[in-house]
């Protein structure tokens, strides 16, 4: 089966096959490293087609997980759970429960939380058999929006690094912004971008949320299938991942490209990486930018309250300095420059 050959080259410590017959529960947990502690990585609800899409995403997710983790320097490993299922199965509950309990037998070297799909009652169901959980009801991560409002931060700050780099001064009034996606973190982004001063485009597919942000930040608004047509300084993807492929990177009229989405360039990454530097673009790479949500978990984790979360996140500009620094020196591109600290930090635990 070519799922267990890319466990075995990808470097995968454990893969568990959660099934408990009673809830229906059917998941998987990927535990890609714990070299630098605990692996931490939040649990997916997704309806996947197949039992190989849902163990390919949760191998994809957890590797990932350990690389982020690793750039912020964390003393946090990688894992992911994805969950084979649908919110609105009567029988969620039990299954969260059951997730729970399989967490639990693991002893601590995974901890769980909300990702796509999942909300803080289901963080709140897998309490209640374990206490490897993070995200529930009374936790600062269980607040509204708390997560993506970090991930947002720390895309602001790694905004700020990546304009003082390329004109001289991390202030961002008047530099035009093109958001893509106005969900929790991109919404987020706008009302950081807005108190700076800078002029945003904004899409979503949601015309609600469009016209809000019209409102609200004094957006112009633009198509969906538009915004990488958008002449501005910086592109921030906060959608979906795969969208900087060669047909987009030839339209986008922006100097910078960093966003929240996880794995925003398309298969081969390679190629698209090689794309953005011909054109001469800056791309800040998406796990170093959107790394504020895992580390502001990780800091609750060990104790830390709103303002020094906050501190840590801003922390994301100084890695991004680095992995700025790294390319240039060492003539990579900035996602190589960024694979690399991550394995330096990875081998040196
Ligand atoms: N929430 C976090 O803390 C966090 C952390 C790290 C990375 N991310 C990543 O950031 C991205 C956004 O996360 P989120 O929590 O804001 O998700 P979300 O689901 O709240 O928002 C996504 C938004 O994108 C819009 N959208 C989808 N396809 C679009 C398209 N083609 N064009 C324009 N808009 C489109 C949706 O309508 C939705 O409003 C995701 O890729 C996520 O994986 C999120």
């Amino acid at each position: 089966m070519s799922e267990w050959n890319e466990l075995d080259k990808g470097g995968f410590e454990q893969f568990i096959w959660c099934r408990d017959q009673e809830s229906g529960l059917r998941a998987f947990i990927a535990i890609h490293s714990t070299k630098r502690g605990p692996a931490l990585g939040g649990c997916r609800l997704w309806p996947y087609a197949s039992e190989e899409d849902a163990v390919a995403d949760a191998m994809r997710l957890a590797r990932s997980m350990t690389y982020k983790a690793a750039a912020a320097g964390l003393a946090y490993g990688g894992g992911k759970a994805v969950v084979i299922g649908r919110a609105d199965d009567p029988r969620i509950e039990q299954q969260f429960e059951a997730l729970g309990r399989f967490i639990e037998r693991l002893n601590g070297i995974y901890w769980t939380g909300v990702d796509v799909g999942t909300t803080t009652a289901h963080m709140d169901a897998v309490a209640r058999f374990t206490r490897y959980v993070t995200d529930m009801s009374g936790t600062l991560g269980g607040t509204d929006d708390w997560t993506a409002d970090m991930t947002a931060y720390g895309l602001l700050h790694g905004m700020k690094a990546t304009a003082k780099r390329l004109y001289g001064t991390d202030r961002l009034r008047n530099l035009t912004i093109a958001v893509q996606g106005l969900g929790k973190v991109g919404w987020a982004l706008c009302r950081y971008l807005h108190r700076e001063g800078a002029r945003l485009i904004v899409t979503d597919l949601s015309m609600r949320l469009v016209e809000h942000a019209v409102r609200e930040f004094q957006a112009l608004p633009i198509a969906a299938d538009r915004i990488y047509d958008a002449p501005c300084h910086i592109f921030a993807p906060c959608a979906l991942g795969g969208i900087l492929n060669l047909s987009t990177i030839e339209r986008l009229h922006c100097r910078i490209v960093a966003g929240s989405a996880n794995n925003q360039l398309a298969a081969p990454q390679a190629v698209h990486i090689e794309a953005l530097k011909q054109r001469g673009l800056v791309y800040a790479p998406d796990y170093i930018v959107n790394a504020g949500g895992i580390i502001a978990t990780a800091a609750e984790l060990d104790g830390d309250g709103p303002r020094r979360i906050r501190s840590r996140v801003k922390r994301i500009a100084r890695t991004l300095e680095d992995v700025y620094l790294v390319a240039e020196t060492e003539g990579m591109t900035t996602a190589a420059a960024a694979d690399h600290l991550a394995e330096h930090a990875l081998r040196n635990v």
